[in-house]
């Protein structure tokens, strides 16, 4: 059966599959895999299905936030996907943390409003053990620099208080701050599938927001560098975890 947003049937679907929020960064990851085909393109649901050094992975376009993420999530998992990572830009809470460095989380704080329409708050939005310890693996067998910890997912971008909340986040020692991490985890765990993410920092902390997500958005830059990376690990973990399905699984 066709889902009705995605445009997807179990035959299109891998099991691995790649979210980023953008349509756009799904022809930058294709620029990966060796084949693909573009599926189904309908609002903010992009995905094309292809094959990296052989192995099948699809990948999905989420759009922003926690509700269009679910949608997909929910859509993908009924044409038979069950591994997730996904794939974003985000904001710094921590000053240390420059534009192009890569955050990978093992929790998100659940500020979304989609997960809170599944579940009460004190349900936890963790990140998969075991495809969040390959991305690590893989990412200082890549040598990328990466921070990882808990990061916190919001719905509004311009809010008035946005500044505190952010202050008030780092005195948590909060990594960073993206729209749809904490709604993936939440709902992949009720339902039995395996999440995690990756982020690129596209905003230092305390930065200008609307400037450098602009930037990020509209030229060649060193976000964009953080981009490449975030996709190349992506797909080198789920790789790692194809080739080691059986025994690690
Ligand atoms: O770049 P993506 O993956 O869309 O992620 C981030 O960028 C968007 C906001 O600019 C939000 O979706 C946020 O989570
Ligand atoms: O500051 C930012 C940048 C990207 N995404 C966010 O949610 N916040």
């Amino acid at each position: 059966m066709k889902q009705p947003h995605i445009l997807c049937t179990e035959n299109d679907v891998a099991e691995y599959v790649i979210l980023p929020g953008d349509p756009e960064r799904v022809l930058r990851v294709a620029a990966y895999l060796d084949k693909w085909r573009e599926i189904g393109y309908s609002r903010e649901f992009r995905t094309i299905t292809g094959k990296y050094k052989g192995m099948p992975v699809t990948v999905t376009s989420t759009g922003i936030g926690g509700a269009s993420t679910v949608i997909a999530l929910e859509e993908l998992i009924a044409c038979g996907a069950k591994y997730f990572i996904r794939i974003g830009s985000a904001g710094a809470v921590k000053e240390s943390i420059e534009i192009g460095d890569l955050i990978i989380p093992t929790a998100a704080v659940r500020e979304d409003g989609a997960s809170k329409m599944y579940i009460s708050e004190n349900f936890p939005a963790v990140a998969d053990l075991e495809l969040t310890n390959t991305i690590i693996n893989t990412c200082r067998k890549l040598k990328y620099p990466y921070f990882s910890g808990i990061i916190r997912s919001h719905d509004a971008f311009y809010i008035d208080d946005e500044q505190d909340r952010m202050r008030f986040w780092n005195k948590k020692n909060i990594l960073a701050s993206d729209m749809e991490t904490a709604a993936l985890f939440t709902i992949s765990q009720l339902r039995g599938v395996h999440a995690a993410s990756i982020l690129n920092n596209v905003v230092k902390f305390q930065g200008a927001l609307k400037e450098s997500i602009e930037e990020y958005v509209e030229t060649d830059n060193i976000a964009k560098e953080g981009e490449k990376r975030e996709i190349i690990l992506a797909l080198e973990s789920f790789y790692r975890f194809y080739k080691e399905q059986g025994k690690c699984l």
